[in-house]
């Protein structure tokens, strides 16, 4: 019996070159990602996503289109019994400059260079597809760093 978590996940992808963080501290740390994480009751997952990403004192300036939803992963863990149902947004048009955080130290990367050795291993997978696609993904891993099965779809609507 699974119960689901929702999370977002919020990538900045600009011509050329992408933004990730090194997560500092908790779940994936040491591996960079994007910016994310919980929604808590009572928000949507869009206003989870604006939350988890943008400081306090810049919610207010950006526009609700801000970012757009392309992609759903479902992560599953061998011996845990809750699925962590992911939604993955790209924020292209933000302009802001990143600033480090408890739990993030945000950092652009070259698009052909992205650090996949340091990101979580389904990520060189479905990186490519979200570059021009929207796709539903299902990761099923032992620990965290073998995917021992998977399915991976791009789809015109999420
Ligand atoms: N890229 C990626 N991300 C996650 S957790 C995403 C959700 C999250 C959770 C906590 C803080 C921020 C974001 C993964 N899990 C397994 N493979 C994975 N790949």
């Amino acid at each position: 019996m699974f119960t689901n978590k929702l999370l977002t996940l919020v990538l900045v992808v600009q011509p050329g070159r992408v933004l990730l963080g090194m997560k500092k501290r908790w779940f994936g740390a040491g591996k960079w990602n994007g910016f994310g994480g919980k929604v808590q009751p009572g928000e949507t997952i869009e206003e989870a996503a604006r939350r988890l990403f943008l400081p306090e004192n810049c919610r207010r300036k950006v526009a609700s289109q801000w970012m757009h939803k392309i992609g759903n992963i479902t992560f599953e863990f061998i011996g845990e019994t809750e699925l962590l149902d992911t939604h993955v947004f790209r924020a292209d048009n933000y302009n802001g400059e990143p600033t480090e955080s408890d739990e993030m130290r945000p950092q652009w990367f070259d698009s052909d260079k992205i650090p996949f050795g340091q990101m979580w291993v389904d990520d060189i997978l479905w990186f490519p597809l979200m570059l021009q696609k929207k796709f539903f993904g299902y990761f099923k891993f032992q620990g965290h760093d073998l995917i021992i099965d998977h399915k991976l779809e791009e789809v015109e609507k999420l």
